[in-house]
């Protein structure tokens, strides 16, 4: 059990506490406590203060934690309305005090009152937010490509559709790049949306202290019809076996793609750089199309798998309207929420022309706790598994197949950002 330590006041910070709450947010991360002014300047640009939590011991700032307004796109390519968590540390000498509880209880509240349906994070540790309503909503997988096994043709000049690769540079990413995310992440559920400064960040227009910048090569895939669909940014190392023998990898920072083709070529293109012998992924969806487009499946290899967006859910009624469901039929779900926010026995019809969620007071086919329904509530999740695992109770024979039938999704959700 935590021990409560109520002289500490929690609070949304102001202006002037951002230096010592950077320096806080630094000391949980393990990183100095050495606080530039650049970053906090930096900082000043983008966080909202309101939306900005502070835990305060006699003045200094001894925990972290901010959120900010986010559009999450749900099966279907409709968007909904996130409280997104980021940044949330408490300082190793107040940990297990109850800090965390009463941050997060603040900004759930305040996420409920504002009319979010969910709120997202990235969860550093599994462990840590299930207790809060979050469920691992989706994955992500790492391949690293052992680019000789693959089985390329080694005298590939190119895309073969009529489209071209051209290498590019920030300042043409700044300006392709925003309109072709636009397009893939509200075809691309659980993608969120990008704002300025993640181009700036990603391009180096914007350089954070914390990390050092090192200029990655970017390329841009273009349809035969002239069309940017698809966006890489990658580094390659610098390294030789013996016998001269290059060894080099390719690293990916993110790739982007609104095509099947879009993606096919620019794996293609990264397999074929000459002294490339190892293409790394960088983080994609659990189902990535990456091992299929090589003629061995086997040179792909995953080397991380791991839960990515947790969601929680703050409106069930919302939540299950919003999306789009590739069966039809009706589920009574009795969601349980110790915090009080979204519990309650709701009844889900789904059909091809759109779903509707309501209170009832039927009985129930399925309880679950609402991080089972945030497990779920993408598609990813099955509910025949978690009520094997007895994290999901059919009150009904069949339920929980019936509830996969019309929640999993032929694809898997995938959030592209880390935040
Ligand atoms: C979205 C993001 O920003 S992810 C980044 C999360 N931050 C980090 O990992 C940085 C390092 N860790 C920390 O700063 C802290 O340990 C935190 C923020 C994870 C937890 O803060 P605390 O104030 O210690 O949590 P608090 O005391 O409120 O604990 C609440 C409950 O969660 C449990 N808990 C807290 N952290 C963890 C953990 N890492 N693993 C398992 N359980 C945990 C506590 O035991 C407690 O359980 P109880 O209520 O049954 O007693």
């Amino acid at each position: 059990m935590s021990r409560p330590v109520p002289h500490i006041d929690v609070r949304s910070i102001t202006e002037t506490d951002i230096p010592d709450w950077t320096r806080a947010l630094n000391t949980g991360f393990l990183r100095t406590p050495d606080v530039a002014e650049t970053e906090v300047a930096d900082r000043a640009s983008y966080i909202v203060p309101s939306r900005t939590l502070g835990a305060f011991d006699a003045g200094r700032c001894v925990a972290t934690f901010r959120s900010f307004a986010q559009e999450l796109t749900v099966v279907g390519g409709a968007t909904v309305p996130a409280d997104a968590i980021s940044n949330v540390t408490v300082t190793p000498t107040h940990r297990r005090r109850g800090l965390l509880n009463r941050m997060m209880a603040h900004d759930l509240a305040a996420a409920k009152e504002r009319g979010d349906v969910v709120a997202t994070l990235i969860a550093a540790e599994y462990p840590i937010y299930g207790r809060y309503g979050f469920g691992p909503a989706t994955w992500a997988a790492e391949w690293t490509v052992d680019v000789p096994r693959a089985g390329l043709d080694p005298r590939w000049a190119g895309p073969e559709d009529g489209g071209r690769i051209d290498i590019v540079d920030s300042a043409d990413v700044r300006k392709i790049g925003p309109e072709l995310h636009e397009r893939v992440r509200l075809a691309q559920p659980g993608a969120t949306d990008r704002d300025e400064r993640w181009w700036q960040v990603a391009t180096g227009a914007v350089r954070l202290d914390r990390s050092p910048w090192t200029e990655p090569f970017f390329a841009v895939y273009r349809s035969a019809g002239g069309e940017a669909e698809g966006l890489v940014s990658y580094l390659a190392d610098d390294k030789w076996g013996d016998g001269k023998q290059p060894l080099n990898t390719a690293s990916v920072k993110w790739l982007i793609a609104a095509t099947p083709e879009a993606e096919r070529n620019l794996w293609r293109y990264l397999c074929s750089i000459d002294w490339i012998t190892t293409v790394r992924s960088g983080w994609r969806a659990p189902d990535d199309l990456l091992p299929f487009f090589l003629p061995d499946p086997r040179a792909a290899r995953i080397t991380t798998l791991a839960d990515w967006l947790w969601v929680r859910v703050l409106d069930v009624v919302r939540a299950l309207e919003a999306r789009t469901y590739e069966g039809q039929g009706e589920l009574v779900l009795e969601v349980e929420d110790g915090a009080g926010l979204a519990g309650g026995r709701y009844r889900l019809r789904a059909a091809a022309d759109g779903a509707s969620c309501a209170p009832t007071t039927a009985p129930a086919d399925l309880t679950l706790d609402v991080a089972e329904l945030g497990a779920l509530w993408l598609g990813d999740e099955s509910a025949v598994r978690l009520a094997a695992l007895g994290r999901v109770r059919e009150e009904r024979a069949g339920a929980a197949k019936v509830a996969d039938a019309l929640l999993r999704t032929s694809r898997r959700p995938w959030c592209p950002d880390m935040f």
